[in-house]
C-alpha cells in the first residue's frame, strides 16, 4: 500500500487517524490561516485542508507513489470564524459568544496524490448551555481552550458546556472518521484491511 503521510501538529488528529488502523507518519504543515475577506467558512476550511496537504507534500521526498491529508477545523457563530484564543480575554469573549446557543463547527480534510486533490466539508452543530464569566475563566486557566478553535474542547473539560451536538464528533475533534475512511478508498488506502491485520 503506498504510504500515507498525515500533515498534522495536532495530537487529535494523531489519535483520529490511529483509530481507524491505518498506518501513517505525521508531517509538518505550517501555513498562514488568516481567512480572506468574503471567503465564506467552508471555502476557508476547504482552502486551508488543501493548503495543509500541499505544505506538507512539500516536505516529503520521495520518488515512490505516496497520499498526504490535511485538514483544517473551524468554529462558526453566526457565519463569522472563531479561531484559536490569543489570550484569555479573548477566550471568555468566545465562551460568552458561544454561551446558550447553537453554533457550527465545520471541518475540512484532503486528501492529495500528485497532481488529484479531493476534499470534503462536514459540518456539525453544537448547542452550548448557558456559561457564566467565572466559568469561562477558570475553564482559561485549566489550560485546554489554548490550541483549540472556538476555544473549547468537547473531547474534555469543554463537554460540560455541551448540550447538544448533531453531527460528527469526530469531525468536532479535528479529523471526521467516517468521511476520512471514505476519501482514503477512493486513493487506494482502505482501512478495513488494516484493522483485520491487526
Ligand atoms: C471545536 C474543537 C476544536 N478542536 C481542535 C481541533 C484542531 O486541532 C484545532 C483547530 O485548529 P486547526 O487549525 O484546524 O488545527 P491545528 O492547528 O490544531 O493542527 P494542524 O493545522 O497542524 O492540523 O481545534 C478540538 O480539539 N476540540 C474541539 O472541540
Amino acid at each position: 500500500m503506498k504510504p500515507l503521510y498525515l500533515a498534522s501538529g495536532s495530537p487529535r488528529r494523531r489519535e483520529l487517524l490511529t483509530q481507524i488502523g491505518v498506518p501513517f507518519s505525521a508531517i509538518s504543515a505550517d501555513i498562514d490561516e488568516t481567512p480572506s475577506p468574503e471567503e465564506s467558512p467552508s471555502a476557508y476550511v476547504d482552502r486551508l485542508a488543501r493548503g495543509k496537504a500541499e505544505a506538507g507534500r512539500r516536505t516529503v521526498v520521495s520518488t515512490q507513489p505516496f497520499c498526504v491529508l490535511g485538514a483544517d477545523t473551524a468554529v462558526v457563530l453566526d457565519g463569522k470564524i472563531l479561531g484559536k484564543p490569543v489570550d484569555e480575554a479573548d477566550a471568555c469573549a468566545m465562551l460568552m459568544m458561544l454561551s446558550g446557543k447553537e453554533h457550527e463547527v465545520l471541518t475540512a480534510i484532503a486528501v492529495l496524490e500528485d497532481e488529484r486533490c479531493e476534499s470534503r466539508v462536514v459540518r456539525s452543530l453544537v448547542r452550548f448551555r448557558a456559561i457564566s464569566i467565572e466559568e469561562a475563566a477558570a475553564y482559561w486557566a485549566c489550560g485546554e481552550p489554548r490550541d483549540k478553535a472556538g476555544g473549547y474542547g468537547i473531547q474534555g473539560l469543554g463537554a460540560v458546556f455541551v448540550a447538544g451536538l448533531n453531527g460528527s464528533y469526530s469531525a468536532v475533534v479535528g479529523l471526521p472518521i467516517c468521511e476520512t475512511a471514505e476519501l482514503l478508498g477512493h486513493f487506494g488506502i482502505p482501512c478495513w484491511q488494516n484493522l483485520n491485520a491487526q
